[in-house]
């Protein structure tokens, strides 16, 4: 079975370099079937909040599957995103932690830094998390399951 995959990409002026790169890649990806650019353009100087909640909105709403996010750490756009019910993000710098991010915790989201990690690692790692797919009748089903209740309950 081809997965094909619709995604979103987004920065602050300190990740767009590595968002206009990563961009690309993606629009080459036979993979990635959409490519939705959150911003920011050249030279725009938005709060990394901004970008980082309408991304992840579009990921709840549906709208994409995935996001890539960039800033100066990966950190602000992290916690962003993770403020949106049913999202799940994280910053990554490592192969083992790509993987984890999508097998374990059925992240949608990952997030790099650009002034942290070199730009061939996060082109590589946004390349292997793209073969990575969520198995739900895997034993971290419920423990993503916790996170999801503990949304549930709280009504958000
Ligand atoms: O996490 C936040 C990002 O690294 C952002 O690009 C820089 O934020 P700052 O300007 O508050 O350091």
């Amino acid at each position: 079975m081809t997965i094909t995959w619709r995604v979103a990409v987004g920065s602050d002026e300190a990740g767009y370099e590595y968002k206009e790169a990563i961009r690309q890649d993606l629009e080459k990806d036979p993979r990635v079937e959409l490519v939705r650019d959150f911003g920011v353009k050249a030279g725009e100087v938005v709060a990394y909040p901004e970008v980082g909640l309408a991304v992840a909105e579009a990921v709840a709403r549906g709208e994409v599957d995935r996001g890539v996010l960039v800033c100066g750490t990966g950190i602000g756009m992290a916690i962003s995103a993770n403020k949106v019910p049913g999202v799940r993000a994280t910053t990554i710098q490592d192969s083992y932690s790509c993987e984890r991010s999508v097998l374990s915790n059925n992240c949608q989201i990952i997030t790099f830094g650009q002034r942290v990690i070199g730009l061939e690692l996060a082109r590589r790692l946004v390349h292997e998390w793209l073969g990575y797919v969520f198995d739900p009748s895997s034993p971290s089903q419920a423990k993503v399951g916790v996170i999801t209740a503990y949304e549930q309950r709280r009504g958000t």
